[in-house]
């Protein structure tokens, strides 16, 4: 490490000479480090302003945001950005290539947020107790919260993007798709066998539930279909069992997928569903 950044090295007790006494080494070396990776980051800021895909989204891109994604390729997480995938009212999505695959990239705005539902999500969720009203810490909060909830979901055995990385307000997670393009959502695949479909989602609010979760904003928008498995994403706004309005999220959810099956051509009930998931799970173990 000190040989690759060109420190001293601390076990050479070797005096320098008397004509050194008075310069502070390692200070001036930090410091050119310091200056390097200041210059490094301005090339990746001017980069990032110049390159067509993010002229569209240029006030997501504050400098704090900014030093996230620069954080990201630094660490490897990133390599590269594509396109914009969706822009929705909280995140602007991105695929981008990680690892050697293809990753999402979801930004979230800091600015644009709509706070105010964000705080009713977290209210009551023992992980996140203490934010206040500040709005920026409450976006975090709810980045970090997406991704414990894709790990949680995952754990639980949904099908649910691999979660990757978490940087600041951006999320780093597995790029749903088939061949670069992005997996379409349930509304707009076309389905073979709605019966089976209906049953894996059944399946996997049951197994989310399990595991102590609701989705609350679960619909045939929330649902893709990639290479013929159903993932559900959008997971930031999933709250704890123990959450004041998690009863009614689990209807509304049951709400939401029955009516699209009913279109479907199958006769579910929202309130049947719920009962099955209620049933056939145990959230307080
Ligand atoms: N991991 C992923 N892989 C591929 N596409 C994705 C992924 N995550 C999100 N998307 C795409 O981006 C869209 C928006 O994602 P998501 O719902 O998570 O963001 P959002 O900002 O909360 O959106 P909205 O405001 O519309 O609810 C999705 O409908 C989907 O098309």
């Amino acid at each position: 490490m000190s040989e690759e950044y060109g420190l001293l090295d601390p076990e050479n007790t070797e005096s320098p000479g008397d004509e050194w006494e008075e310069i502070d080494v390692s200070d001036t070396e930090a410091d050119r480090i310091a200056r390097k990776r200041d210059r490094e980051f301005n090339q990746f800021r001017e980069r990032v302003k110049d390159s067509d895909q993010f002229k569209v989204e240029q006030s997501v891109f504050d400098d704090a945001t900014l030093a996230a994604l620069y954080k990201l390729v630094q660490d490897g997480y990133v390599q590269a950005f594509g396109g914009p995938i969706s822009s929705g009212k909280e995140a602007t999505v991105y695929s981008a290539l990680g690892e050697e695959v293809e990753v999402a990239v979801k930004i979230y705005r800091i600015n644009a947020s709509d706070f105010r539902d964000m705080r009713e999500y977290l209210v009551g969720d023992p992980r996140f107790e203490e934010l206040g009203g500040d709005k920026k810490r409450i976006v975090l909060a709810w980045v970090r919260k997406e991704y414990a909830n894709l790990k949680r979901a995952r754990k639980a055995g949904v099908r649910v993007p691999e979660p990757i990385a978490v940087q600041r307000n951006v999320l780093v997670m597995e790029f749903m798709g088939n061949d670069g393009r992005r997996a379409p959502t349930l509304a707009d695949a076309r389905l073979e066998n709605p019966e089976t479909a209906y049953e894996v989602v059944r399946e996997y609010m049951r197994r989310l539930f399990d595991s102590g979760l609701v989705h609350g904003d679960l619909s045939e928008y929330n649902i893709l279909v990639s290479n013929g498995e159903l993932c559900i994403i959008d997971v930031g706004q999933a709250v704890t069992y123990h959450h004041p309005n998690s009863g009614e999220f689990l209807t509304r959810d049951c709400a939401n997928i029955a009516s699209f099956f009913q279109r479907e051509g199958l006769e579910v009930r929202g309130d049947e569903l719920e009962e099955w998931i209620r049933e056939n799970s145990n959230p307080e173990t």
